[in-house]
């Protein structure tokens, strides 16, 4: 089988797209090195000391891990002095982060939740990263908040990659989504799956049912109807998982279609919703498109919204796109009342 790295997949694609500036391909290498970094950290566990709380709460409130910290760290590190980027911006620190004024500045911001499925790490259970790349209107110049504030069909690029038994890296550059494997003999990402597609039809669904009393209407009625199967109006049976880990939870609807769904409750309206805009909802709905899923709030899409707060929340409801339209349908219904 005919081997190709990530190296040269981005090489071809750049040539394909006849890109002349490099950067962005370097860009890309860069993250997906400081993603092996992170794998090899994670691999440790315990023995490398990086589970647990760091004792710190970041801007969400949240409590951070070790492992959020450290991964926050591995990407800043990895991508400042490159000369690719304008900027950064990042899950776990509540401002943008400049370019040091010592290395140069390139065209490109970086967005990143550096470890996504924080509350299994310390349980063994997959977790990732999630990127999205913007351009910068104003490269060259101080960073904004304002800067980072364009809608996600503005995105060049968008990934994530996944710490599981095997680590994946799954990119999109705006022509499909494609699939790497972390070879750890070779040290480098090779490709294993071209062109990722989700079927617009599915029987399986991710929420966590837990919050099933904070749901508004229509979501209680598109579940209730799941649940009802085969003898309810859908007329067939539906399976659920949860893993918690977004990451994971949409790299199994890339392999085989379902819906992920976390909705606005009673819960998390006041804050707008649980999942992240810019750095959560925007990269996953990007990929999702791309292979022919759709990604809505429940109202509208997502890749639409125009961002107003670099951690803003939205409700997030995703995957196969003939389930994303009936939430989004019910959603709309309801509202006519
Ligand atoms: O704890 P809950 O309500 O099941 O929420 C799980 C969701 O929260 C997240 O862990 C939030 O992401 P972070 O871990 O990066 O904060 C998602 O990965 C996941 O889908
Ligand atoms: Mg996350
Ligand atoms: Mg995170």
């Amino acid at each position: 089988m005919r081997r190709i790295t990530l190296t040269r997949f981005l090489i071809e694609a750049q040539r394909q797209q006849g890109a002349q500036n490099s950067d962005l391909r370097l860009l890309i290498e860069v993250v997906a090195r400081a993603c092996k970094a992170i794998s090899v950290a994670i691999g440790k566990g315990s023995l490398g000391g990086v589970l647990g709380d760091a004792g710190s709460d970041n801007v969400q409130g949240e409590a951070q891990k070790k492992l959020d910290v450290l991964s926050n760290e591995i990407l800043l590190e990895a991508n400042e002095w490159g000369g690719h980027l304008a900027g950064m911006a990042s899950e776990e620190m509540e401002l943008p982060h400049a370019i040091p004024t010592e290395y140069p500045k390139g065209e490109y911001l970086l967005l990143f939740d550096p470890l996504d499925g924080s509350s299994n790490i310390d349980v063994n259970i997959s977790v990732g990263t999630i990127f999205s790349v913007l351009k910068c209107a104003n490269a060259g110049c101080d960073l904004h908040d304002h800067d980072f504030m364009q809608k996600g069909t503005q995105q060049v690029a968008a990934g994530y990659t996944v710490y599981g038994p095997s680590t994946l890296l799954v990119l999109t550059l705006g022509n499909g989504v494609h699939c790497f494997t972390l070879d750890r003999e070779l040290g480098s990402f090779v490709l294993t799956k071209e062109n990722l597609s989700i079927p617009e039809d599915t029987r399986e669904f991710a929420i966590n049912m837990s919050n099933q009393r904070f749901w508004e209407k229509p979501v209680q009625r598109y579940v209730d109807e799941l649940l009802q199967g085969k003898e309810g109006p859908r007329g067939k049976d539906f399976n659920m998982r949860w893993v918690a880990s977004m990451v994971a939870d949409v790299h199994r609807i890339l392999t085989r279609g379902g819906l992920f769904m976390y909705p606005l409750d009673s819960k998390t309206v006041a804050q707008g919703g649980k999942l992240r805009l810019m750095y959560e909802a925007n990269p996953m709905a990007f990929i999702v498109e791309q292979a022919g899923g759709a990604a809505t709030t429940g109202r509208e899409r997502i890749l639409d919204l125009q961002p107003t707060g670099l951690h803003q929340r939205v409700p997030v409801v995703l995957g196969s796109k003939n389930e994303v339209e009936r939430v989004t349908r019910y959603h709309l219904e309801g509202s006519q009342g």
